[in-house]
């Protein structure tokens, strides 16, 4: 199902102020009228480059026995972003708005894990359609929300647009390469490896304790890399740069098109189903995400997880924390690859 993100949403969320020019004032919005399909074709042909795009699920967290909240996380984000300055940085007229995708009923919390496993399985082929109609259309997606199972449906679009498997990093204490014991938050990169639509798999700041044996064994076998969060942030074996560089390079030498993967719950005290007071800084992540976005031919960015009622001071602490962080996220990327394109 797709819910349009319209210029009524928009008047919403926008507190105006006179002489000043808003980024809800520039940015493309969808119409209620027409399909997804049409609103990115719309959007592109009014001159859009990104399109930000929300999935407001919960049932893959869920379905990983984890907390519920990842569906809502996109409003507070617009919420945010849209009220920052339309200026000599950032115009907004290279961005659509287009709105939430989701399942067409919700599950109740008494659903079963082999129900919301179901679910999850459901909301990928929502999720491939969705994203290879905006791919399609000439846009890059920025995705918000819903929880890590949707990397899955993000690598099988690219890779239907495309005909290449992809290569994609990840900011992830978790690498969500989990056996694939049917479809949740845990395991969307296995899936995507076993249907041949990822060939390169990097994870940066992957907490050495919070990934099984057997898991780090699959990975290992599928050749994936890591830098974990105690080599660069702790035991500071590394730098950031160093890792950033080096993953860079090896991103680029595949020659394969690139996806950039943010799971929030790496993010210290972000709130998310597995959220952490060990996390790294909002602008480590940010920079992160700016590096890749200007060095690497990215195809899309997707950022997960963010789940505004499991703040622990509350949700209308949820929304703004995670709101600003997505916004901030969301603004590092698309400098970065303004930079990388022009
Ligand atoms: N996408 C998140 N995956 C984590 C969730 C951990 C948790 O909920 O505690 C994982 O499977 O390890």
């Amino acid at each position: 199902m797709f819910s349009a993100f319209t210029q009524q949403h928009c008047d919403s969320l926008l507190t105006l102020r006179p002489n000043e020019t808003k980024l809800g004032q520039q940015v493309y919005l969808a119409s209620t009228q027409w399909s997804l399909a049409q609103n990115a074709q719309q959007a592109k042909s009014a001159g859009a480059q990104f399109a930000i795009i929300a999935i407001a699920e919960d049932v893959g967290p869920r379905a990983n026995l984890g907390r519920g909240g990842a569906d809502d996380a996109f409003v507070s984000s617009m919420q945010q972003l849209l009220n920052l300055q339309s200026n000599r940085f950032f115009n907004g007229n290279e961005c659509a708005i287009l709105g939430q995708i989701s399942l067409d009923h919700s599950l109740p919390i008494t659903a079963s894990i082999e129900q919301l496993r179901d679910a999850t399985a459901q909301l990928d082929d929502i999720v491939i359609t969705a994203i290879s109609d905006v791919m399609q259309a000439g846009l890059e997606p920025i995705v918000i929300g819903g929880g890590h199972n949707n990397a899955y449906g993000l690598l099988m679009a690219t890779k239907a647009i495309t005909g290449l498997p992809v290569a994609a990093v990840n900011l992830d204490p978790h690498s969500d390469f989990r056996p694939r014991e049917g479809r949740h938050s845990g395991n969307g990169f296995s899936y995507a490896a076993a249907n041949g639509a990822l060939d390169h798999y990097h994870i940066l700041g992957l907490h050495e304790l919070k990934n099984s044996e057997q898991t780090l064994e699959q990975l290992s076998l599928f050749g994936a890399t890591w830098n974990s969060v105690q080599q660069i942030w702790i035991r500071r074996e590394l730098s950031l740069e160093t890792a950033l560089k080096q993953i860079a390079k090896s991103l680029n030498q595949t020659q394969l098109p690139v996806a950039l993967e943010l799971d929030v719950d790496a993010i210290a005290n972000m709130p998310s189903s597995a959220a952490t007071f060990a996390g790294i800084p909002l602008l480590d992540a940010c920079h992160y995400v700016h590096y890749i976005a200007k060095h690497c031919s990215c195809r899309y960015a997707h950022f997960a997880e963010a789940a505004p009622a499991c703040h622990h001071a509350g949700i209308d602490a949820g929304y703004r924390d995670a709101g600003q962080s997505l916004s901030e996220l969301i603004y590092a990327y698309i400098q970065g690859r303004l930079t990388c394109l022009n």
